[in-house]
């Protein structure tokens, strides 16, 4: 995935101010018909992570918490491993045939690969946005935002799903430009709006973490702005981990950051990881004053 918005040489960079202590925000209200009544945000916690493409080890290791409430954002360049990292937080890393991996991700303190576990429920509970808008072009934007709950099975009254997608629009940032034109199919929409009616969707089976991977690359700098200002109005009731190649974006959004890197042919791991202040203004590791520095990657 190219690396297109990264600014070089870029000065000190205003961060976002202190995420919300755990008790600020209260948890979502229950979803009608969800089988996740009252799903809050959880703690992802990724212990000794690492993934193997074959016998190419693409991870070595990883630890890394992702805190209820906050946005964590994975920076550092390309090919280190970031995308891999995030896909293996949701079980997605799994679907690629030579993928295999070894450690632990907790949700809330439970292993999303327990085997007990099924891997939908992981998948339900931990969304992912991706890089290029993804909506189903021919359905309704009414529909398209419906249609995770149907993939699930979930029975609601028309006016539970009426409720719950003015609901989701509403916070992904979109319901005023598409109220009166629910019926219009969703590849209608600009990129911005279809990058947006994609979160709706997502946030129609109540996930406790969102993963967003590059989720503004294909985006205009407005829809760009209007994506960042709907991740930190979500950030108080779901978490959020966003894969960026912009470091001003990571700097606005984020709350801490961590900075992978493979160097010369090695697996990818974290140089350092941190509040996104100390991150980017008083970096510990010399390589990642570098990199947020835009002096490479
Ligand atoms: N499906 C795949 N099959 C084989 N190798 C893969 C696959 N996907 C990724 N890789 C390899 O895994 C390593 C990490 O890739 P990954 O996409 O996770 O990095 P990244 O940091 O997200 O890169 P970018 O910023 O360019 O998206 C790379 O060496 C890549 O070539």
């Amino acid at each position: 995935m190219p690396a297109t918005d990264k600014t070089v040489e870029l000065p000190p960079v205003p961060v976002r101010p202190s995420a919300p202590g755990p008790s600020a925000a209260p948890g979502p209200s229950a979803v009608p018909g969800s089988s996740a009544p009252g799903a809050h945000p959880a703690t992802l916690d990724a212990r000794e992570v690492s993934a193997w493409f074959g016998d190419h080890k693409v991870l070595d290791r990883v630890s890394l918490t992702m805190p209820a409430r906050h946005v964590t954002a994975l920076i550092g360049p390309s090919g280190c491993g970031k995308s891999t990292f995030l896909r293996i937080l949701n079980r997605m890393h799994e679907l690629v045939g030579s993928a295999s991996l070894a450690g632990q991700v907790l949700l809330d303190g439970e292993d999303i690969y327990d085997r007990g576990r099924r891997i939908t429920h992981a998948r339900r509970e931990i969304g992912m946005v991706f890089q290029k808008p993804n909506p189903f072009p021919a359905m309704s934007i009414y529909d398209n935002v419906l249609a995770g709950l149907k993939m699930n099975g979930v029975k609601a009254t028309r006016d539970e799903r009426d409720g719950l997608v003015e609901e989701c629009l509403s916070k992904a940032g979109l319901w005023r430009e598409v109220a009166d034109r629910l019926r219009q199919p969703g590849g209608a929409l600009s990129g911005g709006q279809q990058q947006r009616l994609c979160i709706a969707r997502s946030l129609a089976v109540r996930p406790r973490v969102l993963l967003m991977d590059e989720p503004c690359s294909a985006l205009d700098p407005t829809s760009t702005r209007r994506i960042e200002q709907t991740i930190g109005e979500l950030s108080a009731e779901v978490t959020i981990v966003i894969v960026t190649h912009n470091m001003q974006q990571a700097a606005r959004v984020s709350d801490q950051c961590a900075f992978f890197l493979a160097e010369q042919g090695t697996p990818g791991v974290i140089v350092e990881h941190g509040s996104t202040e100390a991150m980017f203004d008083h970096p510990q590791d010399p390589r990642t004053t570098d990199y947020v520095q835009g002096r490479f990657g």
